[in-house]
This record gives C-alpha cells, structure tokens and sequence, in this order.
C-alpha cells in the first residue's frame, strides 16, 4: 500500500476482464485505456490461478503506479495487501468493510457495491468506504443477472458527499445520462474492452471527454 490516500478524480474507472484483456493482452490494454484517460483501475479475475493472479496484479500495480492512477483489486484485500495495490473493491457478499480497512490501512481505497440503495450506501458511508457503486444500468454480458438500478440513484446518492461510482452494460453511448444524474466515476468492462484492441485508448478517450462535458459540477459548458 502507498503510503499517502490517493484521490479519486472524476473519470473513467476502468475493470478488467479474465475474456476480454486475458493476460497475454491485460498490460497493453490497461496501458491503452490509462492513454485514453483512465482515472482509476480494477483488477477484476474471478478465474485465474492464485498464482497467475499475483503476477498480473502484481504488473498492473507497477504498470498503474508509473501512471499516477490508482489500482484496486476486486474482492481480495490479501492480494491488494500483497501486491502493494491502492486499495479494493467490495460487494456485499465480500469481505467486511472494517476487516479490509484493518488489514490495508487508513490510506487505502475501499470501494462497496450498493446495487440500487441508499440504505447501503449509507451503512457504506458510516463504514468508512471511499466511493459507492451503483447499478446495473444496462444489460451487461459481463454480469447478467446483477439487481437493476435506475439513474436517479445517483442524483439522490450525491448528497453523500462521497464519490459515486455507476456500473453495468454502460458504453460511449448510453453513459451520458448516468454522467448527469451525478455519476463521478463511470465504471466500465465490456464497453471499454469489448472491441477491438487498438480501439481502447480512442474508447476511453470517448468516455473521458463526455464525464468532463456533462457532470453536473463540470466546469464545461452542460
Ligand atoms: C465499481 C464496481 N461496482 C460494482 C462491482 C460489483 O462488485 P460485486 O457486487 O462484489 O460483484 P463482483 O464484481 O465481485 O462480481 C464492482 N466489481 N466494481
Ligand atoms: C462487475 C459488475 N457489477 C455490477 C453491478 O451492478 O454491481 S455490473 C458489473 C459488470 C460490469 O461490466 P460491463 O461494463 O461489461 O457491463
Ligand atoms: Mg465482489
């Protein structure tokens, strides 16, 4: 773990994919969206070998660290404490929110999934998280079957004074309404890494460009 907090800027949060950045392309395609404006990066592996997961975790945290953008690990506050990453990324079903934080240190970034309620996101809040994930907003080939939220979740969650992260089937296309109901942190899989390699920077770009257009504390025109 570093040893200062880092900040969570508004942007792109882009998570990773054992099928779509396998790990003969994981760097390559971390590095292309980190060109395209990445402010924030999950290692998410929920099929990989704990060996073969210590080593990609262990690249990206160098690879994210040269950047200046924060890595976190989804579901294992081990392997974040192990790799030296910025922090985690926790569901419900995970890890306690107090365990991770004892184990990783006041400095590390902890983000919950809220699914499509404030009620989490409060108890999240009170608990210490950094940022609070909603959604899904969209159909999503990464996770089906996750709870469906609506946009106007994160319109009510920005009160929280904590940033709000939203997930789930979000593309170039469709995020824009999610940016103005408050979203600071766009997080995306398949929409980023779906297509074709050499399109990643260019896609993270595209997303970067309409968070910084149409968040409603933008300094841009909305
Ligand atoms: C930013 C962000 N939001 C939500 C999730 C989902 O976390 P979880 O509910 O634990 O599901 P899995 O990702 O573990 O399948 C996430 N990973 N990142
Ligand atoms: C990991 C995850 N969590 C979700 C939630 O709603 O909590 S949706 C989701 C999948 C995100 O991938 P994609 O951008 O390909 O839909
Ligand atoms: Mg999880």
């Amino acid at each position: 773990m570093g040893t200062l907090k880092l900040p969570i800027q508004r942007g792109l949060y882009a998570i990773t994919d054992n099928r779509l950045t396998p790990p003969d392309r994981l760097l390559e395609s971390v590095e292309a969206a980190l060109a395209g404006g990445a402010v924030l990066v999950q290692y998410r592996d929920k099929l990989s070998s704990t060996a073969e997961r210590l080593r990609q975790a262990t690249d990206l945290t160098r690879l994210c660290r040269s950047a200046g953008v924060p890595l976190l690990i989804n579901d294992d506050p081990e392997l974040a404490h192990r790799v030296g990453a910025d922090g985690v990324h926790l569901g419900q079903d995970d890890w306690d929110l107090a365990d991770a934080r004892k184990l990783l240190g006041q400095d590390a970034i902890i983000g919950i999934t809220c699914h499509h309620r404030i009620d989490l996101a409060e108890t999240a809040k009170a608990g210490g998280a950094d940022y609070l994930a909603f959604g899904r907003f969209y159909q999503s080939g990464t996770k089906p079957g996750a709870p469906r939220a609506d946009a106007q979740v994160l319109t009510e969650a920005s009160r929280l004074a904590r940033p709000v992260a939203a997930i789930g089937g979000i593309t170039t296309d469709n995020a824009e309404p999610l940016v103005r109901a408050g979203a600071d942190l766009i997080a995306v899989v398949g929409g980023l890494f779906g297509g074709s390699p050499e399109d990643i920077e260019a896609k993270a770009k595209q997303f970067s460009q309409l968070i910084a257009l149409h968040h409603p504390l933008s300094t841009h025109s909305n």
